[in-house]
């Protein structure tokens, strides 16, 4: 079977980008065999900060940032990081040719209930003279040249797209490799599952309390069949059973916040998810437009997300 390494080696893929994507997968190993340790390596718990966007960070979102910092600063093709956890962006090498933004630790409410997380990554091409500044970094998701996450569940996965398609790998720990396990996956058509966070719905639009209140309804109702409903509560791992099997995830623009677009972070969560899902056939749409078209006017902007099978996306925006 095949490993990441022989994968990357026989796509178009530069060189430059597969040292980044070695370098970025080697650190989610790191960040996984950490995972494997839980209390035992005393990582579980708060850290007692908070980051920039007011949420209390645990220890294992500073761990596992400060780990994915480290590693790429010291990669000569990184120009730059930007991280859900980095008030600022972090200038690495002048001369490198790529950004990168991630979320370190997605779904850190699971962290110490030993559910599943994971860490989401995003690539540009970027080169400048001088040492790159925030503005630089705001590019709309659709330049991006490669996306991907890293599920940290019973099995370590790798889900990567360089623009050539999805392919998961799963992570082999007595080689230390990850193996391509599913090559060039598309998201299903059929919808029976839809993934949202209910509590929060006398907060959403009118218009999103009619769709999920006709998926409810089930048979009876106009769509005439029933929908089961799932929730990680990280956002990878909804991710990740849209594409084993289909479904749509929604993060709703809501009024509990007027100063917020939507929970979920365009350069972290939003942009690579959505590069994911339209590589694989399926579609990613804030309410008003495509997540990919979206010009960035800060690097922890949020937005709303809603992604999943095209179909059901476009039935969830015909409301
Ligand atoms: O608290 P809620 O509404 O369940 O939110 C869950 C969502 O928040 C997130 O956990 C945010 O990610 P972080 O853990 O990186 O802050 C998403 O992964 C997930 O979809
Ligand atoms: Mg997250
Ligand atoms: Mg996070």
């Amino acid at each position: 079977m095949q490993n990441l390494t022989d994968v990357l080696a026989s796509s178009s893929t530069p060189e430059t980008l597969q040292s980044v994507l070695t370098v970025t997968t080697d650190t989610c190993i790191a960040i996984s065999d950490a995972l494997k340790q839980g209390s035992l390596a005393g990582i579980l718990g708060m850290a007692g900060n908070e980051n920039v966007q007011g949420e209390e960070q645990k220890k294992l979102d500073v761990i596992s940032n400060d780990m994915l910092k480290d590693a790429l600063s010291a990669c000569p093709a990184v120009r730059a990081i930007a991280s859900e956890e980095e008030d600022y962006i972090v200038p690495a090498n002048t001369s490198g040719e790529y950004f990168i933004a991630f979320d370190p630790l997605d779904g850190s409410s699971n962290i110490d209930i030993n559910a599943m997380v994971g860490t989401i990554f995003s690539i540009y091409r970027q080169t400048g003279d001088s040492p790159a500044v925030e503005e630089d970094f705001l590019i709309p998701g659709k330049e991006q040249v490669a996306a991907g996450y890293v599920l940290y569940g019973p099995s370590t996965m790798l889900v990567l797209t360089t623009g050539e398609g999805v392919n998961m790998f799963t992570y082999d720990p007595t080689k230390k490799v990850f193996t391509l396990t599913h090559e060039q996956v598309k998201v299903s058509q059929e919808t029976q599952e839809f993934a949202i966070n209910m509590s929060n719905q006398r907060f959403w639009s009118d218009n999103m309390q009619n769709y999920v209140n006709d998926l409810v309804q089930g048979s009876e109702g106009p769509r005439e069949k029933n929908f089961n409903m799932r929730w990680v509560a990280a956002m990878v791992g909804d991710v990740h059973r849209i594409l084993c099997r289909g479904g749509i995830f929604i993060y709703p623009w809501d009024n509990k916040d007027p100063s917020k677009a939507g929970k979920l972070r365009l350069m972290y969560e939003a942009n690579p998810m959505a590069m994911l899902l339209e590589q694989a056939g399926g579609k990613a749409h804030t309410h008003t437009q495509r997540i990919l078209d979206i010009q960035p006017e800060a690097i922890h902007q949020r937005v709303a997300v809603i992604l999943g099978a095209a179909n059901e996306v476009d039935k969830c925006l015909s409301y």
